[in-house]
């Protein structure tokens, strides 16, 4: 269970992007952020993780208190929560094993990382990971090769060899083509159920997160203003959440009612 409580972020002491901001996800739920541009939805999926300091609040992940943690106990508390991207931030190099593997940096000793002499464990859960997502006859071969859609589902593996308690991905789909896209999602959320795993997705594509997740939560200037089912989020509510984006950019960002 992620549960934040009265969340702000200033940055550098300026006016906060997130104010007092609650919200709690739990179970295996797959929950979509949505909202404009400057709302506030990847300072809050990076507060969680602590890539950005919180200036107060509190968020707490299965009873941690995240935000009490000293720098030292940070990469600890990391590995709890994977974390997927929009550029896949792989290493272009490395085989896709390899960049799987770098999933459990942390886990195992950098000797063997660097060796590449993987415990047999983490072998065997690499495979049985590329082959729930379609990957495994890839495994060999560099990053730098693959399509978006498979660099993604490199991405997300990586991710869960980590065995976090929460996976949070930020825009993961916005540079795939619409097709991939919807896999990319649609491998998310199934992924959620069969680890029973909660997944907070930063999206822009609201007609994706619509389709593809449990729980759309819609922010504006910072604050929660929507927070249900994807059938509560009818045009009234797109109206207050999207409040002076012109209809033409809504559209483009798939965000049309
Ligand atoms: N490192 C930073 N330093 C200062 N201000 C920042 C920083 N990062 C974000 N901001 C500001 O915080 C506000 C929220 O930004 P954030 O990126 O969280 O919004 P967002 O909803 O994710 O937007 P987008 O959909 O465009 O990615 C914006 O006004 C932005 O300019």
């Amino acid at each position: 269970m992620l549960k934040i409580e009265k969340l702000v972020k200033r940055y550098n002491g300026g006016d906060p992007v997130l104010k007092d901001l609650d919200l709690e996800v739990g179970g295996q739920q797959v929950v979509s952020i949505i909202g404009s541009s400057g709302a506030g939805k990847s300072t809050l999926l990076r507060c969680i993780n602590r890539l950005v300091e919180p200036t107060s609040g509190t968020i707490t992940l299965n009873g941690t208190d995240l935000t009490k943690l000293k720098k030292s106990e940070l990469r600890l508390a990391r590995r709890r929560i994977g974390m997927v991207f929009q550029s896949f931030n792989l290493v272009d190099r490395l085989t896709v094993m390899e960049n799987v593997q770098s999933g459990r940096l942390g886990y195992i000793s950098t000797w063997a990382a660097l060796t590449r002499r993987y415990p047999k464990e983490d072998i065997r859960r690499a495979y049985e990971l590329m082959e729930r997502v379609g990957i495994a006859h890839y495994a060999n071969k560099r990053a730098d090769e693959l399509s978006g859609g498979e660099r993604q589902r490199v991405g997300v593996v990586r991710a869960l060899m980590q065995q976090p308690e929460i996976l949070l991905a930020d825009e993961p789909t916005a540079s795939l083509d619409p097709k991939t896209s919807e896999q990319i999602m649609a491998l998310l959320r199934d992924l959620a159920n069969e680890l029973e795993l909660p997944v907070i997705i930063n999206i822009h594509n609201v007609t994706e997160a619509k389709q593809y997740t449990d729980r759309i939560v819609g922010m504006r200037y910072g604050r929660i203003i929507f927070d249900d089912v994807p059938d509560a989020l009818d045009a009234a509510a797109m109206d207050e959440i999207y409040a002076g984006v012109p209809a033409e950019d809504r559209a483009a960002q798939g965000a049309a009612a």
